[in-house]
């Protein structure tokens, strides 16, 4: 039967409204208003200036934000629905210049009154939005005509969002559970199987949500990714050693490498960035690790030479990327730029990371009874990875260290891009649902560690130079360190 066609725009209808919530129920849904257009001011302003800010989930999940899960779901269909929002509310043009000024709210709640459950009807914004309701349901009409489109979803890309979905991993903090006793209180919710990779992971399906899990809430489980589960495991501490952290907030690899080390030695947890040191707290009393020393300060103001840091036999550096192995997670992918042509702002910006990088690595392998370094990004960029490796070879060889190979039934090795690249780990994007980069150097000059000599050999030995503890440390570090930025300091 042939349809009636009509160039009239199509008729929204929306599903009736509930009556009016209890007086708590609106407040509450105001504030969560509130904060959802306070971490969309954050990453939007971020975003436009491409400045690397805290993901929109550490941003939810900081203390100051009350209605974790309502803001996070508010904050991410509010981009999701961003740029047909903007169009809307252009077309309608109902905006002076105040609420002009406090646009991330306007997004918010235009995103409520659109497609949202609820209808907001107390807060200034909303009331001004509520009066202009009709405008902004028609100027969305008078979109999907333009668009050609009939309905508001054949609009949005889904297709793509939908793509991103992965398994979900925890890692069993051994220091409260045992793995198989985690696995039986989990299997009660979902399937789980134990990760192939990393012995204390477990593996559960895509959407399964334990945020708010009492052995999450009481740190008998974290919640942390694959990749970032295996830099821990892939340094190999032994209980009993002191290592250091190197940029450690929010400390799930430091946590990670207590309960490895059976809560026995000591790690020095190393943090610049003060709002850091508090989670990196948090996370460490919720671990009940009791052999962490937090260190608010920068790691390359640590002198390896202090007899402070003399039985330190491993260093894990985590340092600041890109992220861009994690966009999915960040969610960064929801955000205007993602889609938008920053190449050159991309290049300056990893440019200063690999900077920091390379200078941090080369400070990490400077510390002399360090038998391993494991150095590890989230990022996809052989910049920030295998390029940051190849320049520390000669420094590496020089001290004594040679590339390792961690997790050698791993497939997915770093880029060959020079000779002994194959000893690297790498995770893809696409395959393994996240990009990470592994490096593992490793030396068997001092101390009794037979495991470290029986890993393979990489192609950074050289020929051994000898070993000045009060001479080399300084002065062969300021020597690397103005070739590294190619000045004299
Ligand atoms: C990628 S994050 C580390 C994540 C952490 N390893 C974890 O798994 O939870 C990098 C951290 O290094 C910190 N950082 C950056 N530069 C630093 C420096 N010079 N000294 C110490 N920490 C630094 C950043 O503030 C940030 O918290």
């Amino acid at each position: 039967m042939a349809r009636h066609k009509s160039n009239a725009p199509p008729k929204l209808t929306r599903q009736p409204r509930k009556p009016q919530q209890s007086s708590g129920a609106e407040r509450s849904a105001l504030y969560a208003r509130r904060e959802a257009a306070k971490v969309l001011h954050t990453v939007l302003r971020g975003d436009a200036e491409r400045r690397a800010v805290a993901s929109i989930k550490s941003l939810v999940f900081s203390p100051s934000v009350r209605n974790k899960r309502g803001t996070f779901a508010l904050v991410c269909e509010t981009l999701k629905y961003l740029d047909v929002i903007k169009d809307v509310l252009e077309i309608a043009n109902v905006l002076n210049s105040k609420w002009k000024r406090q646009e991330p709210l306007v997004y918010i709640i235009c995103y409520d009154i659109l497609f949202g459950k609820e209808t907001p009807s107390i807060g200034d914004a909303e009331k001004f939005l509520m009066r202009r309701k009709d405008a902004l349901l028609s100027g969305l009409a008078t979109l999907l005509v333009r668009k050609k489109v009939k309905s508001v979803e054949e609009l949005l890309d889904l297709s793509q969002l939908n793509g991103h979905i992965k398994q979900r991993y925890v890692r069993v903090n051994t220091l409260k559970m045992d793995v198989d006793s985690a696995v039986k209180e989990l299997e009660k919710l979902y399937k789980v199987q134990k990760d192939e990779t990393v012995p204390d992971l477990l593996v559960m399906p895509p959407g399964s949500d334990l945020h708010a899990h009492p052995l999450v809430m009481n740190g008998r489980i974290f919640l942390q990714g694959k990749g970032s589960s295996m830099v821990a495991a892939a340094l190999q501490p032994e209980a009993g050693w002191e290592v250091i952290d190197a940029c450690s907030a929010p400390g799930n690899k430091t946590v990670h490498l207590a309960s490895l080390m059976k809560g026995q030695g000591k790690i020095i947890a190393c943090e610049l960035n003060e709002e850091r040191v508090k989670r990196l707290e948090q996370t460490i009393k919720l671990s009940g690790a009791t052999n962490i020393e937090v260190f608010h300060g920068d790691f390359l103001s640590l002198n390896p030479t202090d007899p402070s840091f003399a039985k330190v036999r491993a260093i894990l550096l985590d340092p600041s990327c890109s992220g861009s192995g994690t966009i999915t997670d960040r969610l960064d992918h929801l955000l205007p730029s993602h889609s938008a042509d920053n190449t050159n702002y991309d290049s300056i910006r990893l440019h200063k990371l690999a900077v920091f990088q390379k200078k941090a690595l080369a400070h990490a392998l400077s510390f002399p009874q360090v038998e391993r370094v494991v150095y590890s990004t989230c990022s996809i960029h052989q910049i920030e990875n295998e390029d940051v490796v190849s320049s520390l070879l000669p420094l590496a060889s020089s001290l004594g260290f040679k590339l390792a190979t961690p997790f050698p039934q791993w497939q997915r090795r770093g880029l060959p891009v020079f000779a002994g690249s194959e000893h690297l780990l790498r995770m893809d994007p696409v395959e393994d649902k996240e990009g990470f980069f592994i490096a593992l150097f490793t030396k068997t000059n001092n101390l009794d560690n037979p495991k470290a000599s029986e890993l393979p050999e990489g192609e950074c030995r050289g020929r051994r130079k000898r070993f000045y503890p009060f001479l080399w440390p300084k002065v062969f570090f300021r020597a690397w360190n103005g070739r590294l930025h190619g000045s004299r300091r």
